[in-house]
């Protein structure tokens, strides 16, 4: 029992329905050795359910079953907890720093996460192997510099859903250049939890050319 970790929110129970208990170690699991290991800060247990376990489940509905890929996964977010929300799809999660890759190797595996791949590199790096239906990136670094580096990585048709803040649109018009280079389409914004959760969560939305 950690003492200063949020209390599960009532909503979380309608985002992770039937893999709640899945949320519920991750997040304890999270909580207990997230800070001694680099990956929150001391402050962020007293908002870790609604401030970031609920908001990446609140993107699980957006994937379709095919291959997902996160960039920069970190602590496992948004990768390992729409892996343990969505059981159907497959997930890529590809990070750089060794030790963070070294949780989310014992994460996939401590949560018996058969949907799992990790990948250790930089994302314009990543030798995956098969072209992403579907990126996902939380944190990592603006549309700029995200779009071009993960573009690649993704099929013709598939689409790139990056968890943003709510200057999101600010962001999409410094990014112009990108997205003409990239010839993505279909671009727009998702505001989701309205209604369910006290924080809304964005997405920028495109479809790879
Ligand atoms: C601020 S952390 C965010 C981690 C997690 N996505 C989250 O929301 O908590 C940024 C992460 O992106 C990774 N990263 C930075 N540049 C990257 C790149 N070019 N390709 C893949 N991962 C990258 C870092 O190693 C780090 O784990």
């Amino acid at each position: 029992m950690i003492d200063d970790l949020e209390a599960e929110p009532p909503y979380a129970a309608a985002v992770f329905g039937k893999t709640l208990d899945a949320a519920r170690a991750y997040t304890a699991h999270l909580a207990e050795h997230g800070e001694t290991l680099g990956l929150i800060g001391p402050l962020e247990r007293e908002r870790l359910w609604s401030r970031h376990v609920v908001n990446c489940g609140l993107v699980a509905p957006l994937l379709n079953p095919g291959l997902v890929g996160d960039i920069g996964s970190g602590a496992g977010l948004p990768g390992l907890v729409l892996a343990l929300a969505r059981p159907d799809v497959q997930f890529v999660l590809i990070e750089p720093m060794e030790r963070r890759v070294e949780w989310l190797a014992a994460e996939t595996e401590r949560l018996g996460l058969a949907n799992v791949r990790i990948v250790r590199d930089r994302a314009e790096d990543a030798f995956l192997g098969e072209r992403l239906d579907q990126v996902t990136a939380r944190a990592v670094s603006s549309l700029s510099k995200l779009i071009p580096i993960t573009a690649p990585l993704v099929r013709s048709g598939g689409e790139m859903l990056f968890m943003k803040g709510r200057r999101v649109q600010d962001e999409i018009d410094a990014a112009a250049k990108a997205i003409r280079k990239a010839r993505l389409s279909d671009i727009r914004v998702e505001t989701l939890g309205t209604g369910v959760a006290p924080e809304e969560t964005f997405v920028f939305r495109a479809t790879v050319d």
